[in-house]
């Protein structure tokens, strides 16, 4: 499904959520959506799924998503701990109403998912721990197979072998069925490699939209001996750095020139992909205000 948002501004009150953001998703991608605490994700997403009258436009496929039955229909929002879950309903109804809800629902994948999540269907959703109610919430995000599926902080509170299962699930999932994903997290390294996407929030504004690669690009890992790293990066914008001994890494901004890949080969140092939390934390406004 393709989306489209032009002159998108969320307000609540005084406070501007979302700012006269505009992008397109060209669809049937996993889209990593990043943002700080308060940046505007969920704000974007429930306008994304029609929850809110949108000032500015949001089309799914080239049609509005605000009071179109029919396009709702196409959308999942799955927020954290599946909170929009009646606490009184047994899992059973959950997944029974999430079927009655969407033309596209895969309903023995929904249980074979509930089994690999191992959530009692009997259980009701207010008894279950903060890491199943999540789960439910992937069941359903997943299951619902919708062309849109939107993922807010999915993953809150599962234990990490729950994330790796949930990641693995996803990734074959999408490649089975492809659509357009678009999932926030602040677990940016453990999602980074199914990101094809990434689309940066700050203070409700658009900071970037990148394919995954070229983002990664945009930054070198540099690592060997600590005074040849020091060397290497006098002149150049790092972003973080690790040493451990006589090794030391660094995270470097911008994309290096053919004189400086010569003089790292002669230190002999090793250069590799950043990592995209790296370039995020770069990206955004560091808490307690500008750099
Ligand atoms: N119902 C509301 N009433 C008033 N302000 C709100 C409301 N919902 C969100 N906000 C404000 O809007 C801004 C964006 O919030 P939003 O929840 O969209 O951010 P987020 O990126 O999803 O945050 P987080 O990563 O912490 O979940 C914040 O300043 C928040 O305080």
């Amino acid at each position: 499904m393709r989306v489209d948002v032009q002159g998108l501004t969320v307000r609540y009150g005084e406070v501007t959520a979302v700012d006269d953001m505009s992008f397109s998703l060209s669809g049937n991608k996993i889209y990593g959506l990043l943002g700080r605490n308060g940046s505007g994700k969920t704000s974007l997403m429930s306008t994304l799924a029609g929850y809110r009258k949108p000032s500015g436009s949001v089309q799914l496929d080239g049609a509005p998503v605000f009071e179109n039955a029919a396009a709702m229909r196409q959308v999942c929002l799955v927020r954290h701990s599946a909170d929009a879950a009646d606490k009184g309903d047994k899992v059973s109804y959950v997944l029974e109403y999430g079927a009655a809800w969407r033309d596209t629902w895969d309903n023995a994948y929904a249980l074979e998912l509930v089994d690999l999540f191992k959530i009692d269907l009997k259980t009701k959703v207010g008894a279950l721990s903060l890491g199943q109610r999540s789960a439910l919430g992937v069941v359903i995000g997943l299951a619902s197979r919708s062309p849109l599926t939107m993922l807010d902080e999915a993953h809150l509170g599962m234990d990490t072998p729950t994330r790796y299962a949930f990641y693995d699930a996803l990734l074959n999932d999408f490649m089975e069925h492809p659509r357009t994903i678009v999932i926030s997290t602040h677990l940016i390294e453990e999602l980074a490699s199914l990101l094809e996407e990434v689309l940066i929030i700050d203070s409700g504004r658009l900071v970037l939209q990148e394919e995954a690669d070229v983002l990664r690009s945009r930054g070198t890992e540099v690592t060997g001996n600590v005074s040849d790293v020091d060397e290497f990066t006098a002149a150049l914008t790092v972003l973080s750095e690790k040493s451990l001994g006589s090794t030391k890494a660094a995270m470097l901004y911008g994309a290096l020139d053919y004189d400086q890949l010569i003089r790292a080969r002669q230190l002999g140092l090793e250069l590799g992909p950043i990592a995209l939390q790296d370039l995020f934390v770069h990206l955004t406004e560091p808490v307690g205000g500008k750099r």
